[in-house]
């Protein structure tokens, strides 16, 4: 009898397979995760619900906490507890938060007084907690980046996070399979961030929707772990659901000796590697879309405009609403042109700068560090720049430099040299732009206010801002002649360290929310099981005013700035709600063109938004928050950001996808009338306010089942907590290196406690060994 023909996989349908614990008919897979990093802004509602439900952290050994978004970067000489290190009162809230949550729920934690602190996507990879052909999630976008070593790694929402701490497993579907390869040696001065950013440019940000994109070819296989990260880290503003590349020797190699990653020549580490050499995609894969790019195409890139999507080469010139085809694009050029200050025409180089960032997750790594001491030798930062920072992504990031002297090159070129942390990649903390200041940035996001409310994000390479540093400009790092030891003036920086404030558009606003009742207690009554389904708001039919929006690419930055993520409820956003265009800039004063200013779309429950990509970006679960607390249930787009799309669901609100553009039409011509419109999930229809169907839509039967009944999934989870042990078993059967037992942290009373050096204990906390050294 011939054996059973195996259809040829992709590197992705393989860690997905080695990770269903179960799959259900209607494509719904319950997914075990491997690895799951925590930070402080999107985990204080997910323990919270922990905590309401009585349920526990199921595997201590596979979650690593830190903080890093709303922490200073400032010298930490005199740190003694994070209450008294942070000033700005909602950051200080959710840093201890944190440390409370980290407590209460014995997790390893890697505090402000830790060494080993930094961005979750750096320290996950530095620690050797993220390997080969695991299953890698955080309540954070960017988790993709540790896609780069061949894990299936993405970001969740919030609900999630409560999800993955309580059952180590999530809810998920099938992604669709799409291969970027880019082939040939790159040119001097081209660098894994432009490789990224001329991909990106190509497809456009919702290019990789509904997809993982495996990243292939030999100039991806050339380069390093580091410059591999920056890749699959931006593969989120493609769109993609993850991106990966497959394990090889590079990778192995950057594990060797990392303090989570199995033991270098032990039993383990051999039957690690050989499981991990097959961790690739077969040659005839079937791929549902494929790019091929051609490295001598790449040359070093630079954003124009407010979509990682709007970038040209570093000698290109600005472009203009006449280089577009489509209106919708047009349009978003123009709006783009006015936000960043800038005139068709202009050469790029002609662009001049305030302020050059150079950190976070995407380019923060030692190797960037390296790359843009290298061009920075010797100079001196232009005499107009106002403040040019280096952020190292880690503690250990920021020791290694300086024991390489990278700091010292810094600090003499005029660049402030900060401690580990998000800093001015969003600026949670006080590191922010102000408004009209322009800034090359290493991070990897350029969208509206990103930087601080009325800044201008440049995105590009650390080689390219280490240039831009240099001669104040957009600047080509070709052009820069190399390092000398020449001493120049010391240019005169005028460093605003203060100026974070500003942003914050009314602090009336932040009080409202942060002042807002405490959330709704759950629905679960205290004595019910832990695995018993709580209940959530049904949704069956809607009728409503629903408000047309005809943008594309609302992120969810837009939808809800940084500024009110500070908060560790889940009510009180809807004030708000798409905060940067509902109010005057810095004030309370509603702008009176603002669709939701306007009446009868005041009390829109419904909204209809005819450009797709709708809820990109950050994996920001406030977005749908602050939707539903003002109100609106239902968004329906032609698509939506992945992680957005999710999100929605696990709060009782329904997003419908509808491509039928001539349909989408008919729905906001009547949005735009004021007209009632009304949603019928039962029957999965749209209908006018006459009842006549407009159109039918598609939902999975799971999520319908859930919405119409009002289901919370972590209760049915639990209910298959059978087949989750089934897999566990499994687990510690064929990848016993996934046990993790590196960090237990053991806490004592008071402020928490990490150790230095961890004993290993089993995920039930039995000793299994001596304390660990790094
Ligand atoms: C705060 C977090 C939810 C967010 C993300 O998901 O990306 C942040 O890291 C960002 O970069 O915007
Ligand atoms: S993108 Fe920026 S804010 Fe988000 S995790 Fe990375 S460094 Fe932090």
């Amino acid at each position: 009898m011939p054996g059973a023909v195996v259809p040829p996989k992709t590197l992705y349908d393989r860690v997905l397979g080695d990770h269903i614990v179960d799959e259900r008919d209607d494509g719904t897979i319950l997914l075990y995760i491997d690895r799951h990093l925590v930070h402080e802004v999107t985990s204080p509602q997910a323990f919270e619900g922990l905590r309401n439900a009585s349920r526990k952290v199921r595997r201590l050994d596979c979650t690593l906490a830190t903080v890093d978004h709303n922490i200073p970067t400032s010298s930490r000489k005199d740190l003694t507890t994070t209450e008294k290190f942070i000033d700005e009162a909602d950051s200080r809230t959710q840093c201890m938060t944190l440390e409370e949550n980290v407590k209460a729920f014995d997790l390893t934690y890697f505090g402000l007084g830790d060494k080993r602190q930094g961005i979750v996507h750096i320290i996950g990879p530095e620690q050797g907690f993220t390997l080969p052909g695991t299953t890698v999630v955080c309540g954070d976008s960017h988790t993709s980046t540790h896609g780069a070593f061949g894990a299936l790694a993405f970001g969740i929402g919030t609900s999630e996070v409560e999800h993955v701490l309580a059952t180590q497993t999530i809810i998920t579907q099938r992604s669709k399979n799409m291969k970027v390869q880019v082939d040939g040696e790159l040119a001097p001065g081209v660098s894994s961030k432009d490789i990224i950013l001329h991909v990106i440019g190509q497809i456009g940000t919702a290019g990789g929707t509904g997809a993982v994109i495996e990243f292939c070819g030999s100039a991806i296989r050339g380069l390093s772990m580091e410059a591999r990260m920056s890749i699959c880290n931006m593969s989120i503003e493609a769109g993609a659901r993850a991106g990966m590349i497959a394990p090889d020797q590079t990778t192995f190699d950057y594990l060797k000796g990392r303090p989570l990653a199995p033991k270098e020549d032990s039993t383990e580490w051999k039957k690690a590697i050989s499981y991990w050499s097959t961790l690739r995609s077969d040659p005839d894969a079937k791929w549902d879309h494929e790019v091929y790019i051609d490295s001598k195409d790449i040359a070093p890139t630079v954003s124009w405009g407010t979509s990682p999507q709007d970038v040209v080469p570093i000698t290109g010139v600005v472009p203009g609403p006449d280089d577009f085809q489509d209106e919708v694009k047009k349009e978003g050029c123009r709006r783009a042109l006015k936000y960043m200050g800038l005139t068709a025409g202009t050469p790029m180089q002609d662009i001049q700068l305030d302020k050059i960032f150079i950190g976070s997750c995407t380019n923060a790594r030692i190797e960037d560090l390296r790359a843009a001491a290298r061009i920075v030798q010797g100079k001196k930062i232009a005499p107009n720049l106002k403040r040019a920072m280096i952020v190292p992504g880690s503690g250990l990031v920021k020791r290694q430099a300086e024991a390489e002297g990278l700091d010292k090159i810094f600090s003499d070129a005029g660049f402030e040299w900060r401690e580990a942390g998000c800093s001015m990649c969003l600026g949670m903390n006080p590191d922010i732009l102000s408004p009209g200041e322009r800034c090359a940035s290493t991070s990897n996001r350029n969208f509206e206010g990103r930087q601080g409310a009325g800044g201008r994000t440049h995105l590009m390479s650390p080689v390219m801002a280490a240039a831009a540093a240099i001669v104040g400009n957009l600047a080509d790092v070709r052009k820069l002649a190399p390092p000398s030891s020449s001493s120049q003036p010391k240019a005169s920086l005028n460093i605003e360290v203060d100026a974070h404030m500003e942003e914050m558009g009314s602090d009336e606003d932040l009080d409202r929310i942060i002042d807002a009742p405490a959330d709704p207690a759950p629905q679960t009554s205290g004595s019910a099981p832990a695995s018993a389904p709580s209940a959530m708001p049904k949704f069956e039919t809607l009728r409503g005013i629903a408000a047309p929006f005809d943008v594309a690419n609302i992120d969810t930055d837009a939808i809800i700035p940084k500024q009110f993520l500070k908060t560790i409820k889940r009510s009180g956003l809807g004030t708000a709600l798409f905060h940067a265009w509902r109010y005057h800039p810095g004030s309370t004063l509603e702008n009176p063109e603002f669709i939701l200013n306007t009446s009868p779309y005041r009390s829109s429950k419904i909204l209809v938004c005819t450009g797709p990509n709708f809820g990109c970006g950050s994996s920001r679960e406030h977005a749908p928050w602050a939707l539903l607390d003002f109100g609106i249930k239902c968004i329906i787009a032609p698509s939506f950001g992945d992680i957005f799309f999710n999100n929605t669901f696990k709060n009782g609100m329904l997003p419908i996808r509808i491509t039928d553009s001539a349909a989408l039409e008919r729905i906001a011509a009547d949005a735009k009338q004021g007209k009632e419109i009304e949603v019928d999930l039962p029957n999965q229809v749209v209908r006018d306010a006459e009842g006549k169907t407009l159109c039918a839509f598609e939902v999975e039967q799971f999520r319908k089942h859930c919405l119409v009944n009002g289901l919370d999934d972590i209760g049915l989870t639990m209910a298959s907590v059978d087949k989750i042990e089934l897999h566990e078993a499994r687990r510690s059967r064929e990848w016993p290196w996934l046990d993790g037992s590196g960090y237990l942290a053991r806490h004592g009373k008071g402020p928490v406690e990490v150790r230095a050096a961890p004993v290993p204990r089993t995920n039930r906390g039995e000793v299994v060994g001596e304390p660990l050294e790094w």
